[in-house]
């Protein structure tokens, strides 16, 4: 059987930069793969690639048996690969319920408005979002908007998430249960890919940790191999981040 998602030789510059640097990698079904790096090494360009916000400039990205390179986002979001944002984009005057059946519409296979409605009332529930479901999206706090947009990519029924810095910014307590949740989801048959900055995070949740550097993958491994790699520590050590 062939990867969930093999990406092959991503490349993407801006003017003279090469975020994204000529990057392979597989990721299987059932997978939670860690994605960390210094800021500015290309994790967050290397998400938009492979799920259509922007162009590749080269290289190839398979999803579910499709090439999807270059393909536009909600064509590939129909396949079942969702990415959520660092920093939240939701409809902030709308409810965080109508947030939820917006992205829905999304999905492909014409669900009734009873089914979206449905599949909204149980992600609510599952992220205890229920007793916000008629607020409007702006009323909610940084944390709640970060299970919001985890929400809105669960609407489309996904087979792959690539979250992004998900935990960054909110409270640890908040945080352990965002952890909660990813590891429900994936014992549910959800796939996911993470950059995420908080070590102890991505070494409970992972169980493979790519390390990025100025655009280009340095290391692939467990967690404890990874850290413990010369080119790794350099990565960190020259950069602000410990
Ligand atoms: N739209 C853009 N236009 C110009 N340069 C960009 C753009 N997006 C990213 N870059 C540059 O590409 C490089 C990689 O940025 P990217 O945001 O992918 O890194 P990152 O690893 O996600 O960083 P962080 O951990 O801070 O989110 C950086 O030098 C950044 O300044």
């Amino acid at each position: 059987m062939s990867a969930l998602l093999e990406v092959r030789n991503l490349a993407r510059s801006f003017g003279g930069i090469r975020a994204v640097d000529g990057v392979s990698l597989t990721v299987e079904g059932g997978e939670i793969v860690g994605i960390i790096g210094p800021n500015g090494s290309g994790k967050s360009t290397f998400f938009n690639l492979v799920a259509g916000v922007l162009p590749p400039d080269g290289g190839s990205v398979r999803f579910a048996g499709h090439d999807v390179t270059g393909w536009r986002p909600h064509r590939i979001a129909r396949l079942g690969l969702g990415r959520t944002f660092q920093i939240p984009t939701p409809f902030l005057k709308m409810t965080v319920r109508q947030n939820l059946l917006v992205a829905g519409m999304a999905q492909p296979q014409g669900r009734s408005a009873k089914e979206l409605a449905r599949a909204a009332g149980h992600w609510l529930e599952f992220l205890r979002l229920a007793h916000l479901a008629d607020e409007p999206a702006e009323n909610l706090s940084g944390g709640q908007m970060k299970l919001l947009e985890l929400g809105r990519v669960l609407m489309i029924s996904p087979r792959l998430i690539l979250l992004d810095e998900v935990a960054a910014g909110v409270n640890p307590v908040l945080a352990r249960e965002i952890a909660g949740y990813i590891r429900t989801l994936n014992g549910q048959g959800i796939t996911f890919l993470v950059i995420e900055h908080d070590m102890d995070l991505i070494q409970d949740l992972c169980s493979r940790v790519i390390v990025m550097d100025r655009g280009q993958k340095i290391a692939e491994g467990d967690f404890d191999a990874v850290k413990a790699n010369p080119q790794v520590v350099a990565a960190y050590l020259g950069s602000d981040e410990a």
